[in-house]
């Protein structure tokens, strides 16, 4: 069997003395998009930060490759390949689109490195070359999307998570945005964990899904058992 990327045994994490989540396991195989669905509350944002570092995790252990990285400093989770798009954007709205790209790159703009990933990321999103000199700010919910997941991606990530990318969104957007992320794993060779309560636009993208109810797992497996309504009823 692949040795997953990106695995949790056991993880527990929460707030003060209450647990949010009760001993995750998590697996992401190279290459995979896993979609991580559940109501509000059921703990996906706190497995995500838990899994970052931003939540110190009560129990429990995340890998990365081989390596174990439980409760890592966030940034030098970012430095060796691990992005987080945090739940509404991140981004730094008095920046320009370019600004607040170059700060994603995390190294010396004008290096090679960093210019190849902006000319990637600006392939991918057009709309933030044209834009490039306007101030983040002015941008639309679905402008600062892309830009939040432009910054994540100027880093080079071997792991991309994003936690509710579509929250906020039009549906003409959203589906943009899922567009977006499912050419991600082709252009830049990440695999992603993405959390949604969108449903209808983000399952055509997974490669596989898990379901989180009041901190447990109540499905992990494939997409296709999903798209029968009454499992969703079962599970959510
Ligand atoms: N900062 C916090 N302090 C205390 N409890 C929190 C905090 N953030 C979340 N919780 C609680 O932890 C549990 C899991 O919340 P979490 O945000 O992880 O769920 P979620 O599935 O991401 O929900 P949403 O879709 O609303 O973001 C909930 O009971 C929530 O009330």
């Amino acid at each position: 069997m692949t040795q997953p990327i990106l695995e949790t045994r056991g993880l527990v994490a929460g707030y003060g003395k209450k647990q949010a989540i009760h001993g995750i396991d998590l697996s992401l195989t190279k290459g995979e998009t896993l979609l991580v669905l559940g109501h509000n509350g059921a703990g996906k944002t706190t497995l995500m930060r838990a899994i970052f570092g931003l939540n110190a995790p009560m129990a429990g252990t995340v890998h990365y490759a081989t390596r174990d990285i439980t409760g890592r400093n966030p940034a030098i989770n970012v430095a060796e390949g691990i992005a987080f798009v945090p739940q509404g954007h991140g981004i730094f709205p008095s920046l320009t689109v370019r600004d607040n790209l170059e700060l994603g790159a995390f190294v010396e703009p004008s290096s090679e490195r960093a210019r190849k990933h902006l000319e990637d990321v600006y392939d991918m999103f057009p709309i933030l070359k044209d834009r490039a000199g306007q101030v983040a700010g002015t941008f639309s919910g679905g402008q600062k999307q892309m830009l939040a997941i432009g910054m994540a991606l100027m880093h080079g990530p071997s792991v991309l998570i994003l936690d509710e990318p579509s929250i906020g969104l039009a549906p003409n957007l959203v589906g943009r945005v899922m567009e977006s992320i499912a050419e991600i794993k082709a252009r830049f060779d990440a695999s992603i964990v993405i959390v949604e309560q969108n449903i209808k636009y983000s399952l055509p993208i997974a490669d596989r899904v898990m379901v989180l109810k009041t901190g447990g797992v109540v499905y992990a497996g494939d997409p296709e058992p999903l798209h029968d309504h009454a499992k969703l009823i079962e599970f959510f």
